[in-house]
């Protein structure tokens, strides 16, 4: 007999209930969307396309959630995934789709959200690829729990699912080889100082320059088109070098193109877009809330001897205070964290009024709602370019550029 959870609602199907169905789309999180008689059934792994048996695991107030069991009738996209814990670890949701079909997939997430949540009829330019769409991460942050005992659990990622369990991560089929090299050795040292965790902890693994740096302060270096970037290994940095060159180069492209002659580029990390772009404005104003991030910043200004660009440690909204460039002349870069900017931040911006702002996101939920708050104070979206900075995962980055409209 199967043991039916306590919590488990039993309408409109019994629990593990086994239903075949027609999948037809692909949610946000990477589940193929099906229905049964117009009730939606979201099937984890399976593929648009696709006619799938799927066993019921829960009800919810307007769908269902259900467990692939059987691929009736494949997609053409179906493919093999690499990595042996793919299914388990929560890490990848997409090794078993090909990667055009991904690319494609996220694209059309990007339309969907534009016109679902901004009612923005714009059109999105296909997604960049990623050169490398495997062993392309150059960071990775495995967690354990407590040890029981004096014996150290899984170390890994959140299991698919789950907010507490942790899968075994032995190799990670998307990190890059120096990391896969190095993890053995580092497992084996969490295992054998097992007892002087005192609980769980989260790994940093970052390749810098051919090998892996272990601690947030360590200093990380990477290359970017001929610039030279050194940041602490803790703070932040784009995770896959091998696209960054394309995705500079397009920022850059997009913040020129109205002939601004000044740049200020906001939540700039350790001046990956200021220094980039450098070479194309006048002036180049960076802010930064890390002070070591801006601390670096400043270095890596002198250290590719770039002179005309300047950095502040400070919330982003600060930088407007400060600011003397003419805003018409002015093209503004922001890339936030995931929860997107501060509202005090764009009423600043829009008070300040730049001629035109490329807005980089890897979150564009948030970044679509903002576009809200960009087409209230007379923006409008020139351009929408997603780019796969994160292959085989649900994940990815879109680059939004937005234009002052006639006053
Ligand atoms: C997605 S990262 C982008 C960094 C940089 N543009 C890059 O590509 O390397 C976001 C950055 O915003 C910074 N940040 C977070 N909140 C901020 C705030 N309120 N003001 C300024 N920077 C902030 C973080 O420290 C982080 O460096």
């Amino acid at each position: 007999m199967v043991q039916v959870p306590k919590n488990f609602v039993s309408d409109p199907f019994p629990y593990h209930h086994v239903l075949e169905l027609e999948i037809d789309n692909l949610s946000n999180m990477g589940y193929g969307v099906g229905r049964v008689d117009g009730w939606v059934v979201f099937v984890p792994y399976a593929l648009p396309g696709e006619l799938v048996k799927a066993r019921v695991y829960r009800n919810e107030k307007n769908c269902s959630m259900a467990d692939l069991v059987e691929v009736l009738r494949p997609s053409a996209e179906r493919v093999a995934p690499q990595c042996p814990i793919f299914g388990f670890c929560g890490g990848c949701q997409y090794q078993h789709v090909a990667y055009g079909a991904q690319l494609e997939w996220k694209t059309g997430q990007v339309a969907e959200l534009l016109r679902l949540q901004a009612g923005l009829e714009v059109p999105v330019s296909p997604a960049v690829p990623s050169p490398q769409v495997y062993h392309y991460r150059s960071k990775i942050t495995p967690h354990f729990h407590k040890p029981k005992g004096e014996k150290v659990g899984n170390i890994g990622f959140l299991k698919v699912g789950s907010r507490t369990e942790v899968v075994d991560v032995k190799q990670c089929c998307i990190a890059m080889e120096e990391i896969n090299v190095a993890l053995p050795m580092v497992r084996q040292m969490v295992h054998q100082a097992a007892a002087q965790y005192k609980r769980g902890a989260t790994l940093l693994m970052r390749v810098s320059e051919g090998s892996v740096v272990t601690n947030n302060n360590a200093v990380a270096t990477e290359h970017v088109g001929d610039l030279t970037f050194n940041f602490l290994a803790g703070d932040f940095f784009q995770n896959n070098p091998y696209i960054l060159p394309l995705f500079t180069d397009y920022v850059a492209e997009q913040a020129c193109a109205g002939g601004a002659r000044f740049l200020v580029d906001a939540y700039c990390g350790s001046g990956l877009f200021a220094l980039s772009l450098a070479r194309r404005f006048e002036r180049v104003l960076g802010v930064e809330v890390s002070e070591s991030s801006a601390d670096w910043a400043r270095s890596n200004a002198r250290m590719n001897g770039i002179e005309h660009a300047e950095f502040m440690a400070a919330s982003a909204e600060a930088i407007f205070a400060s600011v003397d460039f003419p805003a018409q002349e002015t093209a503004v870069v922001i890339d936030p964290p995931r929860k997107g900017c501060d509202l005090a931040f764009l009423n600043q911006l829009f008070a300040f009024g730049p001629q035109r702002v490329v807005y980089v996101s890897c979150n564009p939920s948030t970044q679509i709602r903002d576009l809200a708050e960009f087409d209230k104070a007379g923006y409008r979206v020139e351009r929408v370019q997603p780019f796969d900075l994160f292959p085989q995962t649900k994940h990815l980055e879109c680059v939004v550029t937005l234009v002052r409209g006639q006053d």
